[in-house]
């Protein structure tokens, strides 16, 4: 296929049509057989096969299952917390767990600007800061315990790890280019914080889809240097780091996926014809501004990835990972031990107890958001494969025991092995106008049993065939 001398140009195509092209079902089916192999979550729970026409992929059970027994529990192979979320949860960036100390989650959250009228007479800045500082304890603090933590390798004060090992992960796969700290090749800092601010005022997606091309890189890189015979021909070498690039992709590969521009719904104030058109337009313009900014920082800290994979790094790809996260639910959720902790307080101490006197304040200040979660979009590999349907058989439900950014499903009823898993991708109370309207988000509208049922009689309904 290609020789030795192989420009650029032809390496970004080469690589791009691998990238783009649909994966056959055998390669399908390889792929998720490597992912359920024994040992692995979901090994013996579920399965991947095609469900019906309308529907494409599904999850399947593999096994009957209880009402309430936890379906699957998995992690996600990205993920990222939602900017606006980063102010009520100091979470791992890796994975998702509460870090420092209930008091430094509670302080940190009452020193942001956001809050400090609700902090005014309530409680002093000083009592605030040693708390942050970790000089003053909380009363019953000890029995929430939250890991020690971790600073980013590239000395930023964005991300904060819950281990050295995963400040170590993120930052070999992806923060070493993505880091807005100071460490690292001069002034790779400054484009990274172009880029992320661009996210910032644009879409919080692109610095994941960004972590996804990264982690791609990352994992086709690593297959080629773990090849037990590397090939000692250029040809059969680039054959070899075709297949390693393919492979490393492959997850995302099977995922559903749309260019992001063309396949999310119009909003209702965007006019039909020329103002979709504008809209669309703009919004790929935003999605290649992205890029460049996203190119612009890898060439300061490692030339090499741009070099060997440029037909990862083009709008194309980009443009279809970044709908992969718009068409699907992924979403991911911590439940916050600053919640627990109040609760906690509330049944162990009495009213106008000494120790109440000092966690009342606190609650007062932080009001409503005391008991905000970790939220953040992430891919799964298996969750990802779960269709909707609005007389869903699981749902997402987490216990005390999840304190990482996997998902779990459990099942709402009793399931027979065989049966499709489904859970409902909107609010499952609505009515069938608005849960269409909600899927559109999504790229389709439902043909569940129930949206059917419903939907035919709304019509009988507005045809007079239907009168109560
Ligand atoms: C998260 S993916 C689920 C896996 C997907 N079926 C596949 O083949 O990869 C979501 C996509 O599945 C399809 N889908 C899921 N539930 C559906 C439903 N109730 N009716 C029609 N299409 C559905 C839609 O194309 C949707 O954008």
């Amino acid at each position: 296929m290609a020789g030795a001398s192989a420009s650029s140009d032809e390496l970004a195509s080469r690589q791009l049509s691998l990238l783009l092209a649909p994966p056959t079902d055998d390669d399908v089916a390889a792929y998720y057989a490597s992912l359920l192999a024994p040992g692995r979550p979901g090994h013996g729970d579920v399965l991947v096969k095609p469900s019906s026409t309308y529907r494409g992929r599904g999850l399947f059970a593999a096994r009957d299952f209880a009402q309430g027994e936890r379906v699957l529990c998995e992690p996600p192979l990205v993920g990222i917390q939602q900017e606006s979320n980063r102010e009520d949860a100091t979470v791992c960036a890796q994975c998702f767990r509460y870090v420092g100390s209930i008091e430094r989650q509670i302080a940190t959250r009452l020193l942001r600007d956001s809050h400090r009228e609700a902090c005014e007479g309530v409680v002093e800045r000083r009592v605030l800061e040693e708390l942050a500082q970790g000089t003053r304890t909380l009363p019953n603090s000890s029995h929430f315990p939250l890991p020690e933590c971790f600073e980013c390798h590239g000395g930023c004060d964005r991300n904060s790890y819950c281990s050295d090992a995963c400040a170590s992960n993120a930052w070999s796969r992806h923060e070493r280019h993505l880091c807005v700290g100071p460490c690292g090749v001069s002034g790779r800092g400054l484009a990274a914080t172009a880029f992320v601010n661009h996210a910032k005022e644009t879409n919080d997606i692109f610095p994941l889809a960004a972590r996804v091309l990264l982690e791609t890189a990352y994992a086709a890189e690593n297959k080629r240097n773990n090849r037990i015979e590397p090939a000692m021909n250029p040809d059969d070498a680039h054959d070899d780091a075709d297949q390693c690039l393919v492979d490393a992709w492959r997850p995302y590969a099977v995922a559903h996926k749309g260019v992001w521009w063309e396949t999310v719904a119009k909003p209702a104030d965007v006019p039909d014809g020329a103002g979709e058109d504008e809209f669309r337009a703009s919004m790929r313009d935003i999605a290649a501004e992205s890029l460049n900014l996203l190119r612009a920082t890898l060439a300061l800290s490692d030339a090499n990835v741009l070099d060997r994979y440029p037909g990862l790094f083009t709008i194309e790809v980009y443009a279809v990972v970044i709908g992969m996260f718009e068409l699907n639910n992924l979403e991911v959720a911590v439940a916050s031990p600053v919640e627990d902790y109040f609760l906690a307080a509330d049944e162990t101490f009495p009213e106008d107890s000494p120790e109440r006197l000092v966690t009342d304040p606190l609650l007062d200040a932080l009001d409503v958001r005391y008991c905000v979660p970790c939220e953040g979009t992430g891919f799964f590999a298996l969750q990802s494969q779960l269709n909707s349907d609005c007389d869903p058989n699981v749902t997402p439900l987490k216990d005390d025991g999840d304190v990482d950014g996997s998902c779990v499903l459990v099942a709402k009823r009793a399931v027979k092995k065989g049966e499709e898993l489904t859970m409902c991708y909107v609010d499952e109370d609505a009515d069938v106008r608005e849960r269409r309207a909600e899927l559109a988000d999504y790229g389709f509208e439902c043909a569940c049993e129930r949206c059917e049922r419903e939907s035919a009689g709304l019509g009988q309904a507005r045809r007079g065939g239907k009168t109560k």
